[in-house]
């Protein structure tokens, strides 16, 4: 059995935070402001996993009411979101996403992203895509005041 999801996410650019997108750690005067690291490709792939099990959202599943998921590393909520699909007997088919921010230039990281995503969902980096796209100083992402990503993920019975 094949099942496929899809997540979407947004996060404000703001001062005063870290830039962590893909679990990577970018240089850049602004940073994503969130509950938790506020990792915007990290929660789109865990929406998409979620999506693939038919389990909701990871709003659902750590709650930014609770305490417990303040400043949290989206690596470890990926590995939880992981260890559900795990559990449901499936693997990483692929994954391809794409990260929407007009700033900075993503591509200088990109490799280090689908590596640490290869490791976090268990699988070969070949089955890993990540895009990035500025949205031509159009909207949100374009101005600069936020940072969009989308994900399509199969997962596949192990
Ligand atoms: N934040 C970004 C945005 C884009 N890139 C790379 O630049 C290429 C051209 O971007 P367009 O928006 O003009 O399509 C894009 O294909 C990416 O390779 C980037 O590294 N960081
Ligand atoms: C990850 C969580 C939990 O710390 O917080 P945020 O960093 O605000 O992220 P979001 O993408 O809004 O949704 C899930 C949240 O519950």
């Amino acid at each position: 059995m094949i099942r496929v999801g899809q997540g979407f996410d947004v996060h404000q650019l703001t001062e005063g935070r870290p830039l962590i997108i893909g679990g990577i750690t970018i240089p850049y005067e602004k940073g994503l402001l969130g509950h938790s690291d506020a990792d915007v490709l990290l929660h789109t792939i865990a929406d998409a996993a979620l999506g693939a099990i038919g389990e909701g959202d990871i709003g659902r599943h750590f709650p930014d009411t609770s305490e417990e998921f303040k400043d949290a590393d989206s690596k470890v909520l990926l590995q939880d979101v992981w260890s559900m699909v795990k559990e449901r007997g499936f693997k990483l088919g692929n994954v391809d996403c794409t990260i929407m921010a007009q700033m900075p230039k993503m591509a200088p990281h990109i490799e280090a992203m689908r590596n640490q995503i290869a490791e976090l969902l268990e699988a070969d980096p070949s089955q890993v895509n990540v895009k990035a796209t500025t949205t031509e100083k159009l909207g949100f992402t374009g101005r600069g005041e936020g940072i969009a990503s989308q994900a399509v993920i199969l997962i596949e019975q192990a």
